[in-house]
């Protein structure tokens, strides 16, 4: 039996709304961390800070004082949205997240409610507005990512012990409240807010003014697309209420992970965002450890798209509002296997069918055109397709070069495809064409 809750979940179901359906058929989007941090970029006094670039701020070598001075120097002369949007297009992304203010409470635009803003930088000028609409010019929806959690704002409180922290905590809600709305009233193009930094008590303990900001926003902007990160319920649950149910529009809680199997998904719409390194979201000089390769990413992708979910691929640009050659690479890489594959990511949804070792099936949502993306060619170089009950395979193509496979019936539901080749350097996408009707044999089994 459930528990009553006032600032639970308001929903049980997917939304089934048209602003829900695109973000969902977009499947494929790019996260960009960009802000004071990228000025340090992991080092200071020729140390190396070993954290995630965007948290250097809270590392015992960087004193306050002097990270809360650098946007006296942030001077991106180099920034040219009409690049960074030509970029995100060519390499296949339909949706772009910028994080218009990050934990350091840094905003990229001149917010009339902070002094911390990029109106105080040699620059002065707004770098949402020209980001957004380069963007949408190139044809990719704009999400907000916005950080609860602000180190610079006075009234920031990850806790509250006493009145004067209650008070401060008062003054801080409704600083962010008009924020979000400032944002929404300046960009009114945006498609969603991803919300991030709600782990602190003095958030996870008011999930009434979670909730109520929840709804503010949708009031101001029917349709906008929230992930769970923003909410807690009256018992101080997050993502998942009390209840179990999901709250928001999406799980969001997949960062720099993905789930393993439909199961893991719960029937909830869901979103990965990922680093290319282990982990590091804003710019850091010196990259260690494995460096994530276009076919680990496309991996990703797939994987995500076969199980229902969205997929972010993070960039960090440098201070000067250039991107790194790695990340430059990954994206033209991507983009070059995007061109011809792209059919099998955009409106992909999970299959139905029984997972297979060679790769992930995608069904092209509400259609019986299903996709096979194959990673892994058995040694044998015969990929078998089991199909569901009662599903004849009538048909099957290469999207590579558009070359016809004639598929061997094996018997019921299964079939094998003759790859020409046993090796590959990209993932190989075959259309399967199937019809739902009875088996050859009619066989029972
Ligand atoms: C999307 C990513 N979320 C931010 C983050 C993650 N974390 C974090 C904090 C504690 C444990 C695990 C992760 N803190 N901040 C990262 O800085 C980046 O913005």
């Amino acid at each position: 039996d459930t528990i009553a809750l006032q600032h639970g979940a308001h929903r049980t179901g997917n939304r089934t709304d048209a602003d829900m359906a695109r973000w969902r058929s977009l499947r494929f989007g790019q996260f960009i961390h960009w802000g004071l941090y990228a000025i340090p970029g992991g080092e200071w006094n020729g140390k190396t800070y070993n954290g995630a670039a965007e948290w250097i701020r809270s590392w015992k070598e960087m004193p306050h004082e002097e990270y809360d001075k650098l946007y006296r120097q942030f001077n991106p002369v180099n920034f040219n949205p009409q690049q960074w949007a030509a970029q995100a297009k060519s390499m296949g992304a339909k949706y772009m997240i910028i994080t218009t203010k990050h934990h350091d409470g840094f905003c990229l635009w001149p917010s009339k409610y902070s002094k911390y803003t990029i109106a105080a930088t040699p620059w002065k000028k707004d770098l949402l507005g020209p980001m957004i609409d380069a963007y949408n010019k190139a044809g990719i929806d704009v999400h907000l990512y916005f950080s609860i959690i602000d180190w610079n704002h006075p009234d920031y409180r990850a806790s509250l012990k006493n009145a004067a922290d209650s008070a401060a905590g008062k003054r801080f809600q409704l600083f962010v409240k008009n924020q979000l709305a400032e944002l929404l009233q300046r960009y009114p193009t945006i498609k969603g807010f991803w919300f991030d930094g709600t782990w602190d008590d003095s958030w996870k303990n008011d999930g009434a003014f979670s909730d109520e900001l929840e709804q503010y926003l949708q009031s101001l902007h029917p349709g906008l697309v929230m992930g769970s990160r923003l909410r807690a319920d009256e018992k101080g649950a997050r993502h998942f209420d009390s209840n179990g149910r999901l709250m928001g529009d999406y799980e969001q809680g997949w960062e720099r992970k993905l789930p393993a199997t439909i199961e893991d998904v719960h029937g909830n719409d869901w979103e990965a965002v990922m680093t290319v390194p282990e982990n590091q979201w804003g710019y850091h000089a010196k990259w260690t450890g494995h460096v994530k390769t276009v076919n680990e990413i496309l991996e990703m992708l797939v994987k995500s798209v076969s199980l229902n979910g969205n997929f972010v691929l993070n960039f960090g640009p440098k201070a000067d509002g250039t991107f790194r050659t790695e990340e430059q690479q990954l994206a033209a890489g991507i983009g070059q296997w995007m061109k011809v594959n792209g059919e099998a990511v955009y409106n992909g949804t999970y299959a139905g069918f029984e997972k297979q070792d060679w790769g992930y099936y995608i069904r092209k949502a509400g259609t019986d055109s299903v996709y096979m993306v194959v990673f892994n060619i058995p040694v044998s170089g015969s990929l078998r397709v089991k199909l569901p009950a009662r599903t004849e395979l009538t048909g099957a193509s290469m999207l590579l070069g558009n070359t016809t496979l004639t598929p061997e019936w094996i018997g019921r539901n299964e079939y094998f495809l003759h790859l020409p080749g046993k090796t590959t350097d990209s993932p190989v996408v075959i259309l399967l064409k199937t019809v739902t009707g009875e088996n050859k044999d009619k066989g029972n089994f």
